[in-house]
């Protein structure tokens, strides 16, 4: 369990982590999502007692970490999944940290196993990719056999087949009753892993809400229907509380009516329907939607590029 209180970080004039108040359960798979910047980052080094808060409080199974005496037993993290010694191998990295909490050969080839690097454990971990860096940074995590278990990023740099891999392994760690908290700036890594959600923008809570209740809020009544009759259907679905637009002469979009009864009102008049489609946005525009206001660093989408002759300037 971990219990953030009014948690603030300031560097200077930026207040990376603004006011930060919420719990993270044990039991279930709870995501930290926030765009580029949002104080993820800046929050987890906080709940490890790498940066100190300029105010409020955070605590781990109901203590300051700082005062644990088993510190890997109780958190397993993974910041940053590059800090190894890569003329070793991704064997002896874990024995060395293994031997710092009493963890010995046997669990180690066991996690290597666990994460898919049996094969290559006695390869340098420098000569390892991305992903395979994000395994051996999550059998790290494991070592100790902690009840929380934190990662910044997990699935960055995976495959598919790695990402399902990180999800299955994450639920099962919930379900054997640890703490999962995990970070991502991507709602589409989150929708199939995290069952509770901390979304964050700027340092400050925007939603703490759980999986079903975001995406149930996240659900539109929106149906775009096609048909060379158009304007006569829109005629007879006009009634208090029912929006109906239309962008071209055979197409509407109706807000109100469920997509069925658009369907049976047409069949009724004998109405032809090229198409009759729910709209419904994606997890990811829904996340879009609600950090919009937070978000720090824009991209520009008009393909522009400065020239050369412009960058010399
Ligand atoms: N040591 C530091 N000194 C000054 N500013 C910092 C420092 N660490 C973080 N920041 C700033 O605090 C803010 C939050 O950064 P943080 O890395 O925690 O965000 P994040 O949500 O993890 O972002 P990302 O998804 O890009 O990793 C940013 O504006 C960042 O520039």
């Amino acid at each position: 369990m971990l219990e953030l209180q009014n948690l603030t970080k300031r560097y200077g004039d930026v207040v990376a982590v603004d006011d930060l108040t919420f719990d993270v359960r044990p039991g279930v798979v709870t995501g930290f999502l926030g765009p580029n910047g949002a104080g993820k980052s800046t929050t987890m080094r906080m709940i490890l007692g790498l940066d100190r808060p300029t105010s409020g409080s955070v605590t781990v199974n109901g203590r300051d970490y700082r005062t644990s005496t088993a510190p890997l037993h109780e958190i397993g993290a993974l910041l940053d999944g590059k800090a190894v010694d890569k003329g070793r191998s991704a064997r002896n990295h874990l024995l060395a940290l293994g031997a710092t909490v009493g963890v010995g050969a046997r669990r180690v080839d066991e996690l290597l196993d666990a994460v898919g690097l049996a094969e290559v454990a006695r390869k340098p971990a420098g000569s390892f990719s991305l992903g395979m860096g994000q395994r051996l940074g999550i059998a790290s995590a494991l070592l100790a056999d902690p009840s929380i278990v934190m990662l910044d990023e997990p699935v960055n740099g995976l495959d598919p087949d790695g990402i399902l891999w990180v999800r299955s392994f994450l639920r099962s760690l919930a379900e054997e009753g640890r703490t999962v908290f995990l970070s991502s700036h991507l709602m589409s890594e989150m929708e199939l892993t995290a069952d509770h959600l901390i979304v964050v923008g700027r340092g400050r809570l925007i939603r703490d809400v759980s999986m079903a209740e975001f995406i149930a809020s996240a659900w539109s009544d929106k149906v775009r229907v096609v048909s060379p009759d158009a304007t006569a259907l829109a005629g007879l679905l006009a009634a208090p509380g029912v929006t109906v637009t239309s962008s071209s002469p055979t197409e509407l979009e109706i807000e109100g009516v469920p997509a069925s009864e658009i369907g049976d009102l047409a069949a009724r008049h004998g109405l032809p329907l090229h198409e009759l489609v729910p709209l419904h946005p994606s997890l990811e525009e829904a996340f879009m939607e609600l950090t919009k206001e937070s978000v720090q660093y824009h991209g520009r989408t008009d393909g522009a590029l400065p020239t050369t002759a412009a960058a010399a300037r």
